[in-house]
């Protein structure tokens, strides 16, 4: 069963819609929100990596012209030619120290201006002659000094350091440098990307052509400027100011040069995300990012990926704030919407529950019409106002008709109860009309009958005497036949009237047929108390009687019969009764007589 109010239900009804509401709203605009900075970001980063990819053919071209620059310089070709010509005769060592000298100093100069790592100067075989290597504010310069066993003489200069005998001295190999190019024979210059000492890189090889003197005017080969330029944290930190990211390199799929080293720490290192290329949303740490990646080939094949990546904190700082505006809307509307619905819910549910409280007025038998509800009849003009208004008319109908129904029982109870009465008077009299005489009112055969059979079953329980007396009026015919037979009735109705007199209340005279009565005594202590009242009745009878202005004298003839000495039902002692009035009447009349039996 819902136990929830209409009310309590309306309200929440509102917030729950409300929230809702607002949550969808919320979800929608933020992710319409960060879709829409997702295409801003990827816009964004495809213009950065074009500044990358900008900068990139910058540095290469810068190379290049670097390259031709050493390459044609004047007399290179010829300090070559000489080397080449003398460096193994062991011969004018001084002047050779010189050229060396001069050859490192042009290579210093230059590699410092094309912020190089690495500048190495080939001969026409392919075989490396001068070199110098740059790392930091060092320099590590030096050339080959060509013995039968090949040495190095190498020097490491610091900033303005003059190159000089006593500076340097001689090793057997030098780390990233191959004393021996592997395509001497090429003469055209090439320039890609590669990797160099485990980072990214560009180098150049630039063929060095000049005429040789003696051998007439015509140009030849006499080696190889390579250049290598590194696209380390120099360039990361570079690319990075200038497209406002956060820009990481990784060769193969390992980092090696980052403005975000946190990348690394990645479940994969990066790898995975670095493989998917294009354009994606990656979390590093606690932050977000937006990733966009470029491929780096070098001989034709991918050797490492430039990953830029920019915050999303701007976008998540927007989304935030958008969503804290949209909360706050949501919150003043609720606020706003939470009294109207307040409002809205009493509206609907007070008259309601003043309905049901009236509805539970009339099924109790209270009250019909509440005054609240007529006023609300009265004075709303909705549907809930017309339904206590048809409630109000139908509760005044129902007054009216209980009002009805109310008088109609009243009346109908009133006449019951005169009804009733009346017939318990007719039952009376009745009753009266079967158990008595109409003449003398005195109780009939069947009464006396009854009264009778009750004394003899009390006499029976209690063990005790009871007397029967039969009454006869002697010589009655001719009273009626003298003086008629109304004054013969006149004449019944005193004899019973004496003889009522002459009894206790407790005893019974009934009259059973003409000028015959029966005298019940229910309780009697031995039949001379029947004897003394049968004698009294005698005596009263003889009495003269004053009847329409006549005297006239009767007599009566009475049989007794005694229970249980005559006999022990009614039977018995109506019969011996009987027989002891007959035997008084064959006696002469005017006598009593106890019942005998015959001898
Ligand atoms: N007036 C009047 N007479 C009645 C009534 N009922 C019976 N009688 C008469 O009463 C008389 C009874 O007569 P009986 O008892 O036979 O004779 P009796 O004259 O009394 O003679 P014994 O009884 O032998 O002394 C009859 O004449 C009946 O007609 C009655 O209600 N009113």
């Amino acid at each position: 069963m819902n136990t929830l109010r209409l009310r309590t239900r309306l309200l929440l009804g509102t917030i729950f819609f409300g929230v809702l509401i607002t949550v969808v709203s919320m979800l929608v605009v933020s992710w319409a929100v960060s879709r829409q900075y997702m295409e801003q970001a990827s816009e964004h980063s495809a213009k950065d990596a074009a500044i990358i990819n900008d900068n990139l053919n910058e540095r290469k071209s810068n190379q290049l012209i670097a390259s031709r620059q050493l390459a044609s310089q004047k007399n290179l070709g010829s300090t070559l030619w000489y080397l080449s010509q003398y460096a193994h005769s062991g011969e004018n060592r001084e002047t050779l120290f010189v050229t060396y000298q001069q050859l490192v100093k042009d290579t210093y100069k230059m590699g410092r201006v094309a912020k190089l790592s690495d500048i190495a100067i080939y001969d026409f075989e392919g075989k490396l002659v001068s070199f110098a290597q740059f790392d930091g504010h060092r320099t590590r310069v030096g050339f080959v000094e060509r013995t039968p066993k090949v040495v190095f003489s190498v020097a490491v200069l610091a900033d303005g350091e003059e190159l000089t005998r006593n500076n340097m001295r001689t090793i057997s190999t030098v780390a990233g440098l191959s004393a021996q190019l592997s395509d001497p024979m090429l003469s055209y210059e090439k320039i890609d990307y590669v990797i160099n000492a485990g980072g990214l890189a560009i180098r150049s090889q630039m063929p060095i052509m000049g005429e040789v003197f003696g051998l007439g005017a015509q140009a030849k080969q006499l080696g190889w400027v390579v250049m290598v330029q590194p696209l380390g944290q120099a360039f990361v930190d570079h690319v990075s100011h200038l497209t406002d990211t956060r820009v990481n390199v990784f060769v193969g799929n390992m980092l090696s040069s980052a403005n975000l080293p946190a990348y690394q720490t990645l479940s994969d290192g990066g790898a995975g995300k670095v493989d998917e290329g294009g354009f994606n949303e990656i979390v590093i740490g606690r932050n977000s990012f937006y990733q966009r990646l470029l491929p780096v080939m070098g001989e034709g094949r991918r050797i490492a990926t430039i990953a830029v990546l920019s915050s999303q904190e701007a976008v998540l700082k927007n989304t935030r704030q958008m969503l804290e505006i949209l909360g706050l809307i949501a919150i003043s509307s609720l606020v706003v919407i939470l009294p109207f619905a307040w409002y809205l819910a009493n509206s609907i549910s007070r008259p309601l529950t003043l309905l049901s409280r009236v509805f539970r007025g009339v099924a109790s038998g209270r009250g019909m019409v509440n005054r609240e509800l007529a006023e609300l009849a009265g004075h709303r003009g909705d549907e809930m106002g017309e339904l206590a208004e048809s409630f109000f008319a139908m509760s005044q109908a129902v007054k009216q008709k209980i009002q009805q129904i109310n008088e109609i029982n009243a009346s109908l109870e009133d006449s019951v109860a005169q009804r009733t009465r009346e017939l318990q008077i007719a039952n009376d009299e009745l009753t009266k009309l079967a158990t008595h005489d109409a003449l003398t009112g005195l109780p009939n055969r069947q009464l006396v009958n009854d009264r009778l059979l009750q004394a003899l079953s009390a006499a029976r329980r209690e063990k005790t005497t009871m007397a029967l007396m039969f009454i006869d009026l002697d010589e009655f015919k001719p009273v009626n036949d003298k003086y008629g037979h109304a004054v013969g009735d006149l004449l019944l109705k005193e004899a019973a009237r004496r003889i009522h007199e002459c009894l206790r209340k407790s005893d019974t005279v009934a009259r059973i047929g003409g000028d015959e009565f029966i005298v019940l005594l229910p309780v009697i202590e031995t039949e001379l108390d029947a004897c003394g009242v049968a004698e009294k009745i005698r005596a009263s009878l003889n009495l003269p009687f004053y009847l329409s202005g006549e005297q006239l004298s009767i007599s009566s003839s009475i049989g007794i019969a005694i229970y249980p000495e005559h006999g022990l039902d009614e039977h018995a002692l109506c019969q011996h009764a009987d027989i002891a009035m007959y035997q008084a009447k064959n006696s002469g009349r005017n006598a009593v007589r106890i019942f005998r039996e015959a001898a």
